[in-house]
């Protein structure tokens, strides 16, 4: 198995990766299609929407609701609802994956400096992490609104990179979806995916990560044991 021995640092997707998130973000989007009178959506459904940010979830459940295109106003319109009813919601009926907390663990003891690189807005991020114990593992958080551009988008890890002062091939991108992958890729970063999470109803292998896990605690095995 190939060992990725320059990696010092690792960034971590959050939804879909670290915490099963849809069924809170499920409750908001039908609570909030609830208050405009459109008929609610399932889970899967959801799961299916999750991955560019809440906006393009709202966007993609009202989309759907109204069987038509949702206009800006609209859309800002039931941000505001769904923004209250998710704070609310955050992490009652979500849940972490499993081997979380023992593989951020494992990792941080072995060295490696851990970002949290999210397209979840950052007011939403820090607490959901500290609701299941997470925070203390990331000396980075970026949120979907902390800078211009989002993943796919190579920023965020752009961002990651330079704040560290490292180079593409110190860093490696873990997540669910092909928005990891893909920023990843354009960053010049190696880049894992997870089998168990949000990518649209695809299989993330179609996205050709570097490596395909089927469960967060795999990761170690293409790492070297300790960073140096
Ligand atoms: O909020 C989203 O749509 C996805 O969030 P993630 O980037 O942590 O998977
Ligand atoms: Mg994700």
């Amino acid at each position: 198995m190939t060992k990725w021995n320059s990696i010092k640092a690792i960034a971590f997707d959050l939804d879909g990766t670290l915490i099963d998130s849809v069924p809170d973000l499920a409750a908001a989007t039908n609570a909030t299609l609830a208050e405009l009178g459109l008929a609610e959506v399932s889970q899967a459904q959801v799961r299916s929407w999750v991955g560019n940010g809440t906006q393009a979830l709202m966007e993609r459940a009202i989309s759907y609701a109204l069987g038509r295109e949702v206009s800006k106003d609209e859309l800002k319109q039931a941000m505001v609802p769904f923004l209250i009813h998710y704070e609310y919601h955050l992490e009652k009926h979500s849940s972490l994956y499993p081997n979380v907390i023992e593989t951020l663990t494992a990792l941080t003891q072995a060295g490696f400096k851990l970002a949290l690189v999210t397209n979840k807005p950052h007011k939403f991020t820090v607490p959901l992490l500290r609701a299941f114990g997470l925070i203390e593992f990331f000396d980075l958080v970026l949120g979907g609104d902390s800078l211009a551009k989002m993943k796919p988008d190579p920023l965020p890890l752009a961002h990651v990179l330079a704040t560290w002062q490292m180079q593409p091939d110190e860093l490696l991108m873990i997540g669910d979806s092909k928005n990891d992958i893909l920023a990843a890729r354009a960053a010049k970063v190696s880049s894992i995916g997870l089998t168990y999470g949000y990518n649209y109803g695809e299989h993330i292998s179609l996205s050709e990560p570097n490596a395909v896990c089927d469960d967060l605690a795999q990761i170690s095995e293409y790492l070297p044991s300790a960073c140096v």
